[in-house]
């Protein structure tokens, strides 16, 4: 499938993929390092599968993100999305730095609140929201709601006036641009589910400030993820000028524009998506209609932090000569190989391992699946019985999409900052996945 997640036929080198991700080195002696902090260490002592986050790089992706967005010289605020990764210290790192968040539900909005993010620096988005969690986003003061359906209007001016409250909205406009991202992730053309059609938001806008409950101020758009050119943004925000500037000619005040997330980083070969880019594409735009502006990022910052150490089981040959290196971290773990086809360079710990011959081999986990894989023919460092590879760029999408299929425990995740690592969640205990399972009394 051609997309911007697989990438059939290219693999990049150890040497490559390390020059690319300035938080990795590989030391003759140590072998891979994180920030300076041997992987091998903390594979040794928290054991694998397990999840490593360089609180630097989320810092340094968060700051060069800001100085790209005050190029626009308009007020741009950047709300995180937390879905990416909803950790606590990352998101307590992230509004230390300055970000406030994007929410898609109750959970998120507990969690944001929790890492102290301030109700007025939350937007909440998403297609589906219950009325449970409106009434708590309405409850807790959030900045901004993004609302995407005429449906979802009727609901929340309704919500709203019951409680006693007004709800600071945009409309969510799906613009009909194709993001050029894989068919999973895009969310800007007009057979996806999110999203008001273009044609209809401004009558529908109109509408919404005559409602009572809502105070309208403007419009959102999000056309996907893993963008990794500024084309398709400036396709989708000169749609959105359009549509603002025709509300205004109609009379209707428009003051803000949500310009989405979706920045997207070079897993294989691709060029990262660029802030400075998107930044350009936003000021190119929006930058002349006096607009508060607003920025929804997830897997651009978290992302690159994140990498997932995993152990080789056992390595089983095979007839065709290409042997299944099985480690012991799986689908379950990191599901995007097998949702998406997606692409993670996988390197090897050893300083010696990583500067062997490389040969084809396929990289399984050890669920029952035969999805369950992490990369096939691919050309790698030979790897043994007992060898730890590190899988990169699993940050964003990695922990928080992880499952306890075939009773697998939720992986342990340590976070490195300033030279020294901290367990930010211990391995999930077995006992966990049975603890709030109830047996009728018949079949004990
Ligand atoms: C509404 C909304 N905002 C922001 C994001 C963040 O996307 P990304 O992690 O690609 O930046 C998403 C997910 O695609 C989303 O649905
Ligand atoms: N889960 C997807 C990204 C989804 C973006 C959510 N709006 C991925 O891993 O690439």
């Amino acid at each position: 499938m051609a997309d911007s997640l697989s990438h059939a036929g290219t693999s990049p080198s150890v040497a490559d993929l390390l020059a690319a991700r300035p938080n990795l080195k590989m030391d003759g002696v140590s072998g891979l390092l994180m920030d300076g902090v041997s992987l091998s260490t903390i594979a040794g002592k928290v054991g694998t599968p397990c999840w490593v986050l360089s609180a630097n790089t989320l810092r340094t992706r968060m700051q060069r993100l800001s100085a790209a967005m005050q190029q626009i010289g308009s007020e741009v605020s950047i709300h995180y999305a937390v879905k990416a990764n909803d950790h606590l210290a990352v998101l307590s790192l992230l509004r230390q730095e300055g970000a406030g968040a994007d929410i898609v539900s109750g959970g998120e909005l507990t969690r944001a609140l929790k890492a102290g993010i301030k109700a007025s620096d939350i937007v909440f988005s998403g297609v589906g929201k219950t009325d449970a969690e409106l009434e708590a986003a309405l409850g807790a003061g959030v900045g901004q709601i993004n609302v995407e359906s005429k449906e979802e209007l009727e609901i929340l001016s309704a919500l709203a006036r019951k409680n006693g409250k007004t709800a600071t909205i945009t409309l969510r406009v799906n613009p009909d641009v194709d993001a050029r991202t894989h068919a999973k992730i895009t969310t800007g053309l007009a057979a996806n589910k999110f999203g008001i059609a273009f044609e209809e938001a401004q009558a529908l806008y109109a509408h919404a400030l005559t409602l009572p409950g809502l105070a309208p101020v403007g419009f959102s758009t999000h056309i996907g993820s893993q963008i990794t050119s500024a084309a398709p943004y400036r396709a989708a925000y000169a749609r959105m000028a359009t549509l603002i500037q025709s509300a205004r000619s109609a009379g209707l005040d428009v003051s803000v524009m949500d310009c989405g997330g979706g920045l997207g980083i070079s897993y294989c070969t691709e060029t990262e998506g660029q802030p400075e880019a998107l930044a350009g594409a936003i000021k190119a735009e929006l930058g002349h209609l006096n607009l508060k502006l607003a920025i929804e990022p997830g897997r651009w910052l978290a992302g690159p932090a994140g990498i997932l150490l995993s152990t080789v089981i056992l390595r089983k040959e095979h007839a065709s000569g290409v042997p299944f290196c099985i480690i012991d971290a799986a689908m379950n773990d990191l599901a995007r190989p097998s949702m998406y086809d997606a692409w993670h360079g996988i390197i090897p710990l050893s300083a010696h391992e990583a500067a062997g011959p490389v040969a084809p081999a396929h990289v399984v986990g050890p669920v029952c699946e035969s999805g369950d894989t992490f990369t096939r023919d691919r050309d790698l460092p030979s790897l043994q019985r007992g060898s730890r590879v590190a899988i990169l760029d699993a940050g964003a999408y990695g922990a928080v999409m992880s499952s306890t299929y075939n009773t697998r425990p939720l992986a342990a995740e340590v976070m490195i900052d300033n030279g020294t690592w901290h367990i930010i969640r211990e391995r999930q205990e077995t006992e966990e996945l049975w603890r709030h399972e109830i047996v009728p009394s018949a079949l004990t």
